[in-house]
Order: C-alpha cells, then sequence, then structure tokens
C-alpha cells in the first residue's frame, strides 16, 4: 500500500510499524504512516481502535513499545520534548475557564506555556480565528462551535506546525462544522498540517487523504476514490421498506457481508455483484426494486470494520 508520491511535499510524519500494547491487549498494532507538509489527513476508525493512542505516540505523550519514525524530522522516541513545541494537540477533552472571556482563557495558556510576546501572539491568533469581536465574551456563554474555536486557537497560540486533532468537532451542528472545516482548509493552505480524527462521513471526504484503522490495525488508506475503488465493493440499493425479516434471510446469505438501513432502503455490499444479484433476485423478486449503486465510504468502513471484527487476533 503506497502511501504518498514522487515530487510530494517532504513528510511531516513519517513512522512505521508503531505499537503499542496495554498489558495483554495490542491497542495500535505496526502501524506505517506518511503525512506530507500541508496535506489534511484523516484518521479514522471505530471507538475504541486505537486513534488517540497512536496520535499520543506521534505527538511524544507515550512511546510506543515498537516502531521507529519521525515527527517534523524529529525521532518519536528520543526528541518529544522537540516535537512538542512544534505540535498543537487538540484533545477530545479540551477544558478551559468558563468565568474567563476568550482573551483571558487564550492570554492564560499563552502563559502556562511561556509564550514570548504573549500580547502579540493572542491578537494574533484571535485574528487568525475569527473572534477579535467575541474576545471578551466569557467562555462559558459560547455555543458548541465558538468553543470548539476557542480550543482551536488555544493549540495554534505558539504557531505549531503540525496540528493533531482529535473529534474536534463532536457533538457540534453542521453549520459550525462546516465553519470549522473553512478555518482548517485556510490553515492548510498556509502550510500548516493537520492530522484529524472523525467520525463523520462528511468531514473524512474533506480530507486530502484518510487512513482508516480497526482494532489497532491499519485496513486501508489513500484519497476517498483510492480508498472506494480498493475495497472493490460491490453496493445495491434495496427499496424495500422497513421489513426486518428481509433484512434477517439477506444478513444470512453469504454472499452477503452487509445491510444497512438507508431511509426507506437498505444498502447491501459485498465482494461478489453476481452472487449479491443471485441473492437479490431470489429474496426481493422483481429487480425494479433494487439497483446497483456506488459504494461509499461509509460502506466500505463498515464492511471493514466487519472484516476486523472477524479477522482472527
Ligand atoms: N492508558 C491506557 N491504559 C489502558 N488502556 C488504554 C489506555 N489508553 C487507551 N486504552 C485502551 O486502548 C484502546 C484504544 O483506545 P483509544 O482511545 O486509542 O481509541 P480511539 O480510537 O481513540 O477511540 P475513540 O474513537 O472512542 O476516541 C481502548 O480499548 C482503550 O480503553
Amino acid at each position: 500500500m503506497s502511501d504518498g508520491e514522487a515530487g510530494a511535499p517532504p513528510p511531516v510524519i513519517d513512522v512505521q510499524g508503531v505499537t503499542k500494547a496495554f498489558g495483554a491487549k495490542t491497542v495500535v498494532d505496526h502501524i506505517d504512516m506518511c503525512v506530507r507538509a500541508g496535506e489534511i489527513y484523516g484518521f479514522l476508525g471505530p471507538n475504541g481502535s486505537g486513534k488517540t493512542t497512536f496520535l499520543r505516540m506521534l505527538c511524544g505523550l507515550l512511546t510506543p513499545d515498537e516502531g521507529t519514525g519521525t515527527c517534523l524530522g524529529f525521532d518519536i522516541r528520543r526528541e518529544s520534548l522537540s516535537i512538542k513545541r512544534e505540535v498543537g494537540y487538540m484533545t477530545q477533552r479540551f477544558s478551559h475557564y468558563e468565568d474567563l472571556s476568550i482573551r483571558e482563557n487564550l492570554d492564560f495558556v499563552a502563559r502556562l506555556y511561556g509564550i514570548p510576546k504573549r500580547r502579540a501572539a493572542v491578537d494574533q491568533t484571535l485574528e487568525q480565528l475569527g473572534l477579535v469581536e467575541r474576545q471578551r465574551q466569557l467562555a462559558g456563554q459560547l455555543s458548541g462551535g465558538w468553543k470548539q474555536r476557542l480550543a482551536l486557537a488555544a493549540c495554534l497560540l505558539h504557531q505549531p506546525k503540525l496540528l493533531l486533532l482529535d473529534e474536534p468537532t463532536a457533538g457540534v451542528d453542521p453549520k459550525a462544522r462546516r465553519d470549522f472545516w473553512e478555518q482548517i482548509h485556510g490553515l492548510a493552505a498556509k502550510g500548516l498540517t493537520v492530522m484529524i480524527t472523525t467520525h463523520y462521513m462528511d468531514e473524512a471526504e474533506r480530507c486530502h487523504r484518510l487512513a482508516y484503522i480497526a482494532r489497532g490495525r491499519l485496513m486501508t488508506r489513500g484519497t476517498v476514490e483510492e480508498v472506494i475503488e480498493r475495497a472493490a465493493l460491490a453496493t445495491f440499493e434495496v427499496r424495500a421498506g422497513n421489513r426486518p425479516e428481509l433484512i434477517a434471510r439477506l444478513r444470512s446469505a453469504p454472499a452477503i457481508a452487509q445491510v444497512v438501513p438507508f431511509g426507506n432502503s437498505l444498502h447491501v455490499s459485498g465482494p461478489d455483484r453476481r452472487a449479491i444479484e443471485a441473492v437479490l433476485a431470489e429474496q426481493v423478486g422483481s429487480d425494479s426494486a433494487w439497483k446497483q449503486i456506488d459504494s461509499s465510504l461509509e460502506d466500505v468502513f463498515i464492511s471493514l470494520m466487519t472484516e476486523a471484527e472477524r479477522a482472527p487476533r
């Protein structure tokens, strides 16, 4: 599986065989990754698949049990201090002081990290993220979307070269998520590299490239188009309404890897188009009720997750 091309910008993250176990459980299992300067790289996978653990190893917060590589040109095992200086890491549980304003929160973070020319750094970050008008507003009164923007601002104060964002938009409404992504694309256009975890498919589609892991193992990576193409998954839309007995019958057919309800229809997928057609012809009847459609990223991810769950450890 190639992860980059000739003539591409230099890698900002370049790691091989990164592995971490907690007790007997291997949480990150021999992951290779190459992310290039200015890329927005999506890191996806089901809950508990090891994404946060991997991010923590990249930025020097956790030492891998196995594996080698560099982040921002620094060795992930030996130079974690240098890495931390140049990485902005937005964790899932970003906290701020509710009774301090946006400006006061940023000033506090700048003090904490000993950022030189603190006032100028705060001014610049407020400007950069469109927070100037709201700088006196108390953080506790902000909507979810503005809170996320404050969190992003706090990560940018020290002008990192790499942003690691762990589910930055969880629970944020679609408009605020869109605004957040505008910011991310703007930052990447200026040369910042961004690695982002998300469970939202529309966000995955906004990444330049992405990787999908399940149970700590890398299942696929590439552009959205490459990931869908490589999966070679045949998907059919079955317009059969809500029929639990039909769903159960389809799921029991060996040719069918997954059946997922989508509104009034079902998405039925598997590796062998003809074999699925044979099952549908038998189970659904008239072929006017079903047709082949393009597989979506979500269809592919669900299929990969199922594959990972079935694989022996
Ligand atoms: N410090 C730790 N000690 C023991 N187990 C841990 C530790 N940190 C994480 N784990 C376990 O490792 C597994 C992977 O967790 P991780 O947080 O990396 O997954 P994730 O993909 O980020 O999940 P989510 O999408 O839910 O955030 C989980 O089973 C978790 O309980």
